[in-house]
Formats: C-alpha cells, structure tokens, sequence
C-alpha cells in the first residue's frame, strides 16, 4: 500500500488531488474544490481499503470518519489562496467517489446532487482513509475539469481530453498554492519537532 510506505518514511502529512466533475451547478470549469467530506460511494459496495486483517500497528480497526479532512490545513488553504489571488475560484465542498471508468449517467448526477455531493470522481478516498487510519493528516483537493451533464436536453458528453485540457490550464496556479501549503507543513513540522 503507498500509503502506508509513506507513513513507514516518516511522512506525517498527505495531499491528494483529482480531476472532478461538478455536480454543484454554481461550480466552473477550473474552479477548485477543496474536499471538506466525501461520499464513499464504493465502500458502500463493501470496496473499503480497511476491509480485511486490521494490523493495530497501522491504526485501530474501527475509525471515525467524520474528521478525515483536517480543518486546519483547509483554513491555512483558503488563507493562502486569498493570498495568492485566486479564492475567486476556490470552493469547499463534498467529493462523491465511484469507480468509474465510465463517466456518470444524469439519473446518477441527479442523485448524487440531492444527496448532498459538490464533486464527482474516481480516486483520492482509499488514500485519505488509509492515511487518516495511519495517523497522517490529510489535506485533498478536486479540480473541477467539467460540469456534469444533468439534464436530458444538454448535448455534452463527459471525455478525457477536457480533463487533461484544464489540468493543464490550472497547472501554474496550482503549483503556487501546493507550494505554499507545504511551505506552511514544514513549518507545522519544524515546529513539533519532526
Ligand atoms: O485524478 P483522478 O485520477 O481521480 O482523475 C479522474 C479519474 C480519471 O483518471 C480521469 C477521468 O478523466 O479523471
Ligand atoms: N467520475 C468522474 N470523474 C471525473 N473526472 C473528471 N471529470 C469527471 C466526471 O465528470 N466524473
């Protein structure tokens, strides 16, 4: 598992990203959501990465998972986004994980929006999870590479190529304001001593 080798290093803190699509019909294409919670729409298939033997060397077999996103590292987030220029574009919201690799249907859009998702993608719970167990403390963000598709009369289509398009039109900014989150990481770190 990745994760745990991270941890194994000394690795205290993990930032995850992904491409998502918006579900929030006020999100844009290249906004930034930070995840503040998710839908673990696959665990509810039993798909958990903590399902199996749990080592309590890793962390505890029954966790909490209310506070997987770490609040303080969400603020200083936000606080450096200001910072930098770009809060404009940067919401807070919650990410539905599905397995894909197809994108989704409208009826799936439309049930995931009243069930309270901002985001929809296919990656980054296993890893918070897995992280969150080990003790790490978990900062994740969506880029919002399209607006789901959710009514019958809109001719879109969800495809690939969009998603690497406005990953590559955000990529500068995203590196300024990574950069200053672990800037203020390591300062946290120095600070206790890691
Ligand atoms: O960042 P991830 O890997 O979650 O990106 C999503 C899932 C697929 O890799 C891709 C689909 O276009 O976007
Ligand atoms: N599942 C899913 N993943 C995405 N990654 C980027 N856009 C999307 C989307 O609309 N749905």
């Amino acid at each position: 598992m990745p994760v745990r080798v991270m941890k194994l290093c000394g690795v205290t803190h993990l930032i995850a990203s992904n491409a998502a699509g918006g579900i929030n019909e006020e999100y844009n294409e290249g906004d930034i959501m930070i995840m503040k919670d998710h839908i673990n729409f696959m665990g509810f298939a039993g798909n958990n990465p903590l399902v199996g033997f749990n080592d309590e060397r890793w962390g505890p077999r029954f966790i909490p998972a209310n506070k997987v996103y770490d609040k303080g590292l969400r603020e200083e987030a936000k606080r450096i986004a200001t910072k930098i220029g770009m809060s404009p574009i940067v919401r807070e919201g919650v990410y539905v994980f599905l397995g894909g690799p197809s994108f989704e249907t409208i009826a799936e859009i439309n049930m995931f929006r009243i069930c309270g998702a901002n985001a929809v993608g296919m990656s980054t719970v296993g890893e918070a999870l897995m992280a969150y167990h080990a003790g790490m403390k978990v900062f994740a963000f969506s880029l919002i590479t399209n607006k789901c598709v959710q009514d019958y009369d809109d001719d879109r289509e969800a495809n690939h190529s969009e998603v690497l398009d406005v990953g590559a039109k955000r990529s500068g900014i995203l590196k300024k304001w990574i950069g200053g989150i672990v800037e203020y990481i390591r300062q946290e770190c120095h600070q206790n001593g890691y």
